[in-house]
């Protein structure tokens, strides 16, 4: 026999208990606002999730193609501003081209994707292929790790600046949009999470996918501790150049 569906809020807490796996616990991370990066580590965490930034517009993107809910995709679509801009506003990925060059990584270096390592890149990419294939429902809900960003955002705001003085002020605008915008993001997601995933069954695949977006994350990370902390990026046993491919995608 199938269980009972939880009520919304017993949802809402579920969700939310899955927190406990965000990556602001990654070892990566914890260096990061406990001030023991290096300029390198940081230098190449800016650089390698900028393709997540780049990406986060095509993965909402697919979203919106795979919705027909005009009302849906009229708040939805905004995210894409946030991050493309438009209209006078400049967007997260010019902020984030900022934060790049306040770390002392130049935007053509950043645009180029040199540096961005294959696990992120697989990572990320395993991100925008669910978008276009799930239901415009589920991809909607795998944004929610977004619940948690916020802490994460105003930790960055919180310990950078004491801790690593020699990044330039201006890079830290893209922290100070997204606590604004992810909590109006995650409100929009709750919604029609909360509303759509009604059974027990499909409460806990909705669960399962925010798993798959936490997996997202931390392995992001992982690929990264192996480059900037462990001294293994890939094929160092047989070379330092950076031989990996720049993308195949498109
Ligand atoms: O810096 C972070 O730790 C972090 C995490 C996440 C997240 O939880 O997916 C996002 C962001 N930042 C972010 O800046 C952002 O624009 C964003 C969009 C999304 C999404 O899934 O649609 N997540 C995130």
């Amino acid at each position: 026999m199938t269980e009972p569906a939880m009520s919304p809020a017993e949802f809402e807490q579920a969700l939310r208990a899955k927190g406990a796996y965000y990556h602001i616990h990654h070892p990566f991370l914890v260096a990061m606002y406990e001030g023991r990066s290096t300029r390198e580590q940081i230098r190449g965490w800016v650089a390698n999730r900028f393709y997540y930034q780049v990406n986060i517009p095509l993965k909402d993107a697919a979203i919106l193609a795979n919705c027909p809910d005009r009302a849906v995709r009229r708040e939805w679509v905004q995210r894409i501003l946030d991050h493309d801009g438009g209209s006078g506003e400049e967007g997260g990925i010019e902020a984030w081209l900022r934060l790049g060059e306040a770390v002392g990584l130049d935007r053509e270096q950043l645009l180029s994707q040199e540096l961005v390592l294959p696990g992120v890149r697989f990572a990320v990419d395993a991100y925008v292929n669910f978008a276009r294939r799930a239901s415009w429902q589920e991809a909607a809900g795998s944004s929610l790790t977004e619940l948690f960003a916020p802490t994460i955002h105003q930790s960055r705001l919180d310990t950078w600046p004491q801790h690593y003085p020699w990044i330039k002020s201006g890079g830290y605008d893209y922290f100070r949009r997204r606590l604004k915008v992810a909590r109006r993001d995650v409100e929009h997601g709750l919604r029609i999470t909360l509303a759509h995933f009604a059974t027990r069954e499909a409460q806990a695949r909705m669960l399962e996918i925010l798993q798959f977006k936490l997996d997202i994350l931390w392995s992001m990370l992982d690929a990264m501790s192996m480059t900037y902390e462990l001294d293994r990026p890939p094929y160092h046993t047989v070379t330092h150049e950076r031989v990996w491919h720049r993308g195949i995608a498109w």
